[in-house]
């Protein structure tokens, strides 16, 4: 069974669960986890952070029409936001006949930093690193043996000297493979471990041991063609590279542009279990590596009026570790994408940033983003003025007539409808 489903977003949940479920085998138990009814209970969240009071539900969907190196996938979300679900399944929609999304992974290659300072020669130090090249890997390697025996690993380092207010201090770089962990954890276990030594090679002071979020060795890329969402009109096309080229060139706009993007990658991160801070400040941190912040995507036009995406991305993501395992929907949401590595994952998570960016571009380039973000946003609004039952239903009907999406407006005519 595919997932280019035209009209999935008019069945209900059940109905939704019952195709996702049956196009990733999920189980009865599996359906009731995602449904809430099983598995995460205030216990979970006790073993999983401190001092809980509860826990804080956060929807679920999941976005259709998405075909990545060749599989079709339910991909999914979890997010408060409305609107971004339905985004990344349009826009996959118009990738899905021009073969959906391409995608390649530079390794899970993570960066260790161990800060060295009150050095009275540091080029020397450097150098003096890096003839213990060998011994340091072994340090580290020594502390995570099913990292190893994954074929893992720490695999190389490099050394800086960084001038900062006071001093210029090392900042030695552990490039680790962490296979299909994040890596945080194991990353810092390393750095911890080998500190000691590199005080001894070095005559310094360790201060900092901790990994880099700027993951510039695990960088997960995606293209696709989108077939024009403008049918022949040039004038629109031109408008939608318009908009994609000022956020190339305004920080400003590149933040907002990137922002669109991170509401897809953000919704998958945190549906898998993910860190969702860690992709975040890696994602912004990425962007601004030239000296100046600017887009994580690019566009060209393609052609028969095809416009051509593609997305780069620092992905730390993981299938093990954090709360990928410890957490029953994360678990059951890995499940439902059907991917055995990390490189798997980060290329589905880019896939949906880019799919986000297009259909967000589409939109902002045609007839603006209000029209579909305020009329998915309108239940919101109407539950939040009050209204109740069959009252929503009226409520948001009459929003999206009149394109009335003020909060005062909603009320009055709330209280218009009661009256009646
Ligand atoms: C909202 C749509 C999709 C409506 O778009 P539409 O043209 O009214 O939709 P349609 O009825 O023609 O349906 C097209 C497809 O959209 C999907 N779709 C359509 N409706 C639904 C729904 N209810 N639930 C789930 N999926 C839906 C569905 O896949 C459907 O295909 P079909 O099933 O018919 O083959 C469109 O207007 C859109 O893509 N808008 C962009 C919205 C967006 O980007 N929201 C993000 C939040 S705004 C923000 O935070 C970021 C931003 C925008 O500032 C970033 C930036 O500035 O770059
Ligand atoms: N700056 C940041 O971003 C920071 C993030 N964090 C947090 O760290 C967590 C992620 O750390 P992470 O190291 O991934 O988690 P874990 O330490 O929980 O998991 C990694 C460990 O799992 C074991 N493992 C089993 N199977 C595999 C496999 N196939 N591939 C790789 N490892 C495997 C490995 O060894 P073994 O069996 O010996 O454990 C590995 O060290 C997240 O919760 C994150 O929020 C923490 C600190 C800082």
């Amino acid at each position: 069974m595919g997932t280019r489903f035209k009209g999935f977003y008019r069945l209900s949940p059940e109905e939704r669960l019952d195709n996702v479920a049956e196009h990733s085998g999920l189980s009865g138990e599996e359906k009731a986890i995602i449904r809430g009814e099983k598995g995460f209970s205030v216990q979970t969240a006790d073993q999983m952070v401190e001092n809980v009071i509860g826990y804080m539900p956060i929807p679920l969907g999941v976005a259709a029409n998405f075909k990545v190196d060749g599989r079709d996938i339910f991909v999914p979300m979890a997010t408060e936001e409305p609107s971004v679900i339905a985004a990344a399944s349009n826009a996959a929609r118009l990738a899905y006949d021009t073969g959906g999304f391409t995608t390649s992974f530079s390794g899970p290659i993570m960066i260790g930093q161990v800060h060295v300072t009150q050095l009275s020669h540091p080029y020397a130090a450097m150098a003096k690193i890096y003839e213990n090249k060998e011994a340091i890997l072994n340090k580290c390697n020594q502390q995570d043996p099913t990292l190893i025996s994954l074929g893992g690993g720490a695999l190389d380092l490099e050394v800086r000297v960084v001038k900062t207010l006071s001093e210029k201090v090392l900042v030695i770089h552990l490039f680790v493979d962490t296979r299909d962990a994040m890596g945080a954890n194991a990353v810092n276990t390393m750095n911890e471990a080998v500190a000691p030594l590199i005080e001894k090679i070095t005559g310094g002071k360790v201060v900092l041991r901790i990994l880099s979020n700027l993951a510039d060795k695990r960088i997960a890329r995606a293209r696709a063609v989108f077939e024009s969402p403008f049918g022949n009109d040039k004038e629109m096309l031109h408008r939608f590279i318009s908009a994609y080229e000022l956020a190339a060139a305004d920080p400003y706009r590149a933040a907002t542009h990137n922002k669109g993007i991170m509401n897809g990658v953000s919704a998958v991160v945190l549906a898998t279990g993910n860190d969702t801070r860690a992709v975040e400040a890696g994602a912004h941190a990425y962007a601004a590596r030239f000296g100046r912040y600017t887009t994580l995507t690019h566009y060209e036009l393609g052609e028969n009026r095809t416009i051509i995406g593609t997305i780069e991305l620092p992905l730390a993501v993981g299938l093990v570790g954090g709360a990928t395992k410890s957490h029953p929907v994360a678990r059951t949401a890995i499940k439902m994408l059907g991917v055995k590595t990390s490189r798997e994952l980060a290329g589905i998570i880019a896939a949906v940033g880019l799919a986000q960016n297009f259909a967000a571009l589409r939109a902002l380039a045609s007839e603006g983003i209000q029209k579909g973000h305020m009329k998915l946003h309108a239940k919101n609004m109407a539950i939040q003025a009050g209204a109740k039952g069959h009252e929503i239903g009226r409520v948001v009907e009459w929003v999206v007539k009149e394109g009335r999406f003020r909060f005062d407006d909603i009320k009055r005519y709330l209280e218009k409808i009661r009256e009646e």
